[in-house]
């Protein structure tokens, strides 16, 4: 799609030469998620957002665009035998443990922006480092770290590796109490990553997340997408906002929602899309997320219906949407077409239960990684 000169939206953005045309880059974890509620364990699952990114990406991106996973695990890493679409992490570390978090649901969310799990890291794998990043050339990056693993060097690294580098804001503002491991949030700006935005093209925020971030100041920088639970999201880049409708959901496990939204969101743009467009993808795969435990599992039917429409809707992609120098962020005239038929799509979910990962009330969803880069 060609910049529009009027409208201030479009950004400039590094261009590394040589990148495989449509081939991204995923930094951050594979983890052990323990959910408990009323003080009992319900679940234990695959976790971490390399684990949902590569699983949407697997599923929504267009046939040419490969990528590859940089992650680390422990020797105790559970789900290496059991089959699965989230990928084989790269990285081995003999001396660490695998990452792993407790997730504490209220029961009740008060309402769709309200927090609705507490988090605690109880064991964190080894950070990764500049050079465990494969040195060549992606058309993009997902910096998607749960656990402080993607360091502000890291971060610098994708940044000259990678065209245009898409980030999930809890990598860059979690801390975690020094005796439990209680994630909390620290603001962007006092961060050594703040310096760095005016090089990301993407930098989304769940509403929980937001003020850390600081809106007003980040979309100067870039764009900022917050994410609003059931209610959709909200895009705001330097020059304009858009929000962006939701798709209905049984909510069964809010897990992942943050993380599939933004593969959801890349793989919009991989096809082509507009920002806001791609961002219905976004909200597709969110709650697509919320309505499984752990990673989820799409009908077939469900993923050609949506590949059908990507294929119908989308502008060729050798639009430089993400693999040139150009955004462009308007919604196009066929937004609200596509949400319909997404919407559609979204029925054939249900057409038959997907393959059970349930056990009565407590959850096992062991899922295999299967390759890395
Ligand atoms: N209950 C829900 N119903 C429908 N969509 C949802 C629901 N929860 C989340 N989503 C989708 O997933 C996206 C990310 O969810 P959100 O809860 O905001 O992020 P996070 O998991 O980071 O807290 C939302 O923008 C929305 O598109
Ligand atoms: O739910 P979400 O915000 O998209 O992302 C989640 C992280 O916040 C959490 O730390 C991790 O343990 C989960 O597996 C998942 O990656």
């Amino acid at each position: 799609m060609p910049p529009d000169d009027d409208e201030a939206e479009d950004q400039q953005q590094p261009q590394p030469k040589g990148a495989h045309a449509l081939e991204g880059l995923v930094v951050g974890s594979y983890c052990h998620d323990v959910l408990l509620r009323g003080g009992r364990v319900v679940g234990e699952t695959l976790g971490g957002a390399a684990a949902f990114v590569s699983n949407v990406l697997d599923a929504a991106s267009p046939p040419e665009a490969a990528f590859c996973v940089v992650s680390k695990v422990g020797v105790d890493f559970a789900y290496a035998s059991a089959p699965a679409p989230a990928r084989r992490p790269a990285l081995l570390c003999p001396a660490r443990p695998t990452t792993s978090f407790h997730a504490r649901f209220s029961d009740a969310a008060a309402s769709a922006h309200a927090p609705d799990r507490q988090l605690r890291r109880v064991h964190a794998c080894d950070p990764i480092y500049p050079d465990d990043l494969p040195d060549r050339p992606f058309a993009y990056g997902l910096a998607v770290g749960v656990a402080g693993e993607v360091l502000p060097e890291t971060l610098e690294r994708m940044i000259r590796l990678c065209r245009a580098v898409l980030v999930d804001a809890q990598a860059l503002i979690r801390a975690f109490d020094a005796e439990d491991g209680g994630v909390r949030h620290v603001a962007l700006e006092g961060t050594p990553y703040a310096r760095l935005l005016q090089r990301v093209a993407f930098l989304k925020a769940s509403s929980e997340e937001a003020p850390y971030v600081g809106v007003e100041t980040a979309r100067r920088r870039c764009c900022v997408i917050v994410t609003e639970g059931r209610d959709g999201c909200r895009l705001y880049w330097d020059g304009g906002e858009a929000r962006v409708a939701p798709f209905p959901a049984v909510q069964v496990d809010p897990t992942g929602a943050g993380d599939s939204y933004l593969a959801g969101f890349a793989a919009g743009l991989l096809w082509g899309l507009s920002a806001t467009d791609a961002a219905l993808l976004g909200n597709f795969f969110g709650a697509a997320a919320v309505s499984q435990v752990g990673v989820p599992t799409f009908h077939p039917k469900m993923l050609q219906a949506v590949k059908r429409i990507l294929e119908d809707k989308a502008i060729p992609r050798s639009s430089p949407c993400i693999n040139g120098a150009f955004f462009t962020f308007q919604r196009s005239i066929m937004h609200d077409e596509l949400h319909a038929s997404l919407e559609e799509a979204a029925r054939l979910m249900h057409d038959q239960p997907p393959p059970a990962t349930e056990n009565g009330d407590g959850i096992h969803s062991a899922q295999e990684p299967t390759s890395g880069c």
